[in-house]
């Protein structure tokens, strides 16, 4: 029934303030009442249409694309919207484009990189979009191992320019958004050569197109890589190929900050840190971790509601069938993952304010926090996009047969979604990095350097290596301090059984190939005792609203405690805790599911996502689901005939000879 709210039943069980809680999952009053505006400044304009993505063919999909770009950055200028605006806007308009590329990276490489001078120059051009700008790292044969890259970038003297060049195949650039068709210049890493010398990679502008008719410079041969996984999905995007033919550029387009070459060809390095060439992937690794949280409430919320509509079995005494959010099992599912995305919220805002605070201070030439950044942005990326990855792969099942249909937005959303696990660093190389910084912390604990940051905890080693666990009874798991210690001594005992073996090779490098498998588990024990750390550090704060921090505290503990029980092999081997005590965490684990219950569509709800932007049938905030599917099927391209094409030509006269063979 149209206009009938098929889930006011279930909203009417919160026991919970819901608009003070959507305050808290905006960040602020502000953020909620701008996010709030353009996410139905979107929803209302037909432009930004979306449900059609999934049969539109590929050239048709990018053609929509480019349009609403345009049409975005027209609405963004015309209504004077802010960075802040904009930036929501475009997060609603839903669609990946070239334009993330160019906001997301290409300029931040100019920013991050660029002298005063180079930012005077390119970015007003970069800023009102007379220029468009990607990010070309990666190649055909290297993209994780960035020091491997072959593109050359050799220094010419006699001209005072460089020469881009791509020796190879497999130093074609590979992958970068917004190259294959739209971009007129990139941010290209290759090997900075001068006099011989190869100095490893750098950063230069590079322009790829005429800006008079789009076409490529000369000695540049650019285009598509072709379609990606699913439909719709990723393949908005033009992730390009690009090779260099002996490209001239001028001496000032090497992104000069970190090192510049003279007029003379000399190499000089500033005293900024080799690494802040990686410093747009820290930039991006940041924000990922922001929008895993949003993608996963998104998945969740589709989840949530359709699990309240479902009903299946249990029909007794004349009294509807259950509702599948009934089970304990779709509970157990279902609720860690609500968890984990109010879990990935608090830690993105975490990140972004450690992001910002290491940006600050390289400003004042206080490098000391840039390995924690990268540690931090490395871990949390590599954690927060597998974890949503597979929750989203998770709630599509937690759908049934529906989840299946793309008008569930569940399989155009894993696909857009899921290359996070790959893009800006796979997430098994990422965690090998946490890993590292790890290790050294923990060789550097005998020369007295006080660990700080996430791995203060490694300050306290030998006590956590003694530690037990004081849990005697199920509710005791609800105390954060029980909580903290065991995820504690876990990631510190997983990482000293490491550098315990590690220090049995002669050869360290050797030993770290050897042992990468126990040293990522020790990663991701560390990484995971992070974002359990940053939610009961957010429950310490002032959080008004009846029954908001209340709610969020069972959510923490769902968190923490289904991670525990998840991994009790690691709790149990490492002797944190006892196998009673393991026990005892999923008794109290049941019991936190039943009190989310009645406050699962509230806690949805508190995403204040639009229907425009959940784009899914299962997920309407009315719950109206079968009426509107049974309407969506009757909308698809094959139903516009009764005999479909192709009926008359290979089905007709097979079916007719196989009539005739009968009879023979
Ligand atoms: C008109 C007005 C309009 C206004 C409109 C406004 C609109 C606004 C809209 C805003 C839109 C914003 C959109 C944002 C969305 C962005 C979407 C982006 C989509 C992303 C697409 C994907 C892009 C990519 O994938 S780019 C390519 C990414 N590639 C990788 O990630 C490669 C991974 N590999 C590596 O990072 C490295 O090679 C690594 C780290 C694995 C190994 O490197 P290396 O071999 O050099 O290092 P090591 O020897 O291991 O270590 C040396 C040393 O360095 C340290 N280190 C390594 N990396 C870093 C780092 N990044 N930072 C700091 N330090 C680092 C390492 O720890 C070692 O330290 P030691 O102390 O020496 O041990
Ligand atoms: C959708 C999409 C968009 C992208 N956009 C851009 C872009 O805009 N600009 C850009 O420059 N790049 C872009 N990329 C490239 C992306 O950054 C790389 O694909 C990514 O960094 C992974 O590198 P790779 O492809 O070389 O993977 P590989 O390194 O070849 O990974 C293959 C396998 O090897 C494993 N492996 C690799 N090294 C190690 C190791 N040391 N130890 C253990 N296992 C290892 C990995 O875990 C993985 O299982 C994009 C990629 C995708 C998919």
């Amino acid at each position: 029934m149209e206009g009938v709210d098929h889930l006011a039943f279930e909203r009417n069980k919160a026991q919970f303030d819901v608009d003070a809680m959507k305050i808290v999952w905006a960040g602020s009053s502000h953020a909620l009442e701008v996010s709030d505006r353009m996410s139905r400044l979107v929803a209302s304009d037909p432009a930004f249409r979306k449900d059609n993505r999934a049969m539109l063919g590929r050239k048709e999909l990018f053609k929509n694309t480019l349009r609403k770009a345009a049409y975005a950055l027209k609405r963004i200028i015309e209504l004077r919207l802010s960075e802040e605006e904009a930036s929501m806007l475009r997060s609603f308009v839903d669609e990946p484009a070239f334009t993330d590329l160019h906001w997301g990276m290409f300029v931040p490489a100019i920013k991050g990189q660029g002298t005063e001078e180079q930012l005077k120059k390119w970015l007003p051009l970069a800023q009102k979009m007379q220029i468009i700008g990607c990010y070309a790292q990666t190649e055909l044969g290297h993209g994780s191992n960035v020091q491997g890259l072959e593109t050359t970038v050799t220094f010419d003297p006699k001209t005072d320019e460089f020469v881009i060049h791509s020796p190879t195949l497999t130093s074609s650039k590979w992958w970068p958004g917004g190259l294959g068709k739209i971009s007129t210049h990139a941010v290209v890493y290759g090997r900075l050569i001068t006099d011989g010398q190869d100095h490893g990679v750098h950063g230069f502008i590079v322009q790829l197109r005429s800006l008079d008719d789009h076409l490529p410079l000369p000695g540049i041969t650019v285009g598509d890589i072709g379609m990606k996984f699913g439909n719709g999905a990723y393949n908005t995007m033009d992730n390009g190929v690009l090779r260099f033919d002996h490209v001239r550029i001028p001496r000032d387009q090497m992104l000069m900050r970190v090192s510049r070459v003279t007029r003379e060809g000399k190499y000089v390095q500033s005293n900024v840190p080799r690494q802040l060439v990686y410093g747009t992937m820290v930039y991006v690794r940041q924000t990922i971790v922001s929008d895993a949280s949003t993608a996963l409430s998104r998945a969740v919320c589709i989840a949530t509601r359709y699990s309240a509509v479902r009903r299946q079995f249990g029909a007794t005494g004349g009294n509807p069938e259950s509702q599948v959010i009934d089970y304990k099992t779709q509970q157990a599912r279902l609720f860690p993952l609500l968890a984990s995305a109010y879990a990935f919220r608090f830690v993105g805002e975490w990140l972004k304010w450690l992001y910002t605070d290491v940006m600050t201070r390289l400003q004042a030439n206080d490098f000391s926090t840039l390995p924690e950044a990268h540690a931090c942005t490395a871990g949390l990326k590599s954690l927060t996009t597998s974890a949503t990855s597979d929750g989203i792969e998770e709630c599509r099942k937690l759908c049934g047969g529906h989840g299946y249909l793309c008008s569930s937005g569940l399989p155009e959303l894993f696909a857009v979604y899921v290359p996070t696990c790959t893009y800006e660093g796979d997430n098994i190389v990422l965690l090998l990095q946490v890993a590292r910084h790890l290790m050294k912390t923990i060789s550097q604990l005998g020369s007295g350097k006080k660990p700080v940051g996430t791995v203060a905890y490694m300050g306290r080693v030998e006590q956590l290596m003694e530690s037990r666990s004081d849990v005697q009874k199920a509710e005791d798991w609800l105390n954060p301090s029980a909580v903290l210690g065991a995820f504690e001594a876990r990631a510190a005992r997983k990482s000293v059984a490491c550098a315990k073996n590690l220090s049995k090779f002669s050869n360290p490098e050797e030993g770290f190939l050897e042992l990468s498998n126990d040293l990522v588990e020790a990663a991701r024990a560390h990484c995971q005792l992070i974002v359990v750390s940053k939610f009961i550090d957010k429950l310490q704060q002032d959080i008004p609203g009846k029954g908001v921090k209340q709610l969020l505290e069972v959510l923490c503990s769902i968190y923490a405690l289904f991670h525990l029980h998840k991994h009790l092999g690691d709790f149990l081997s490492t002797g944190c805790i006892t196998s009673k005590q393991g026990s005892l965490a999923n008794d109290q684990l049941r019991s936190l599911y039943s009190q989310v219950r009645p406050n699962a569509i509230g806690l949805v709800d508190a995403f204040n996502y639009t229907d425009h932007y959940l784009s899914s049938i299962l997920g309407r905030y009315d719950g109206n689901v079968y009426p509107k599917l049974y309407e969506e099927a009757w909308k698809d391209p094959l139903n516009d005939s009764v005999i479909p094409d192709g009926f008359q030509e290979y089905i007709r006269p097979m079916l007719k000879q196989q009539l005739r063979n009968a009879r023979l």
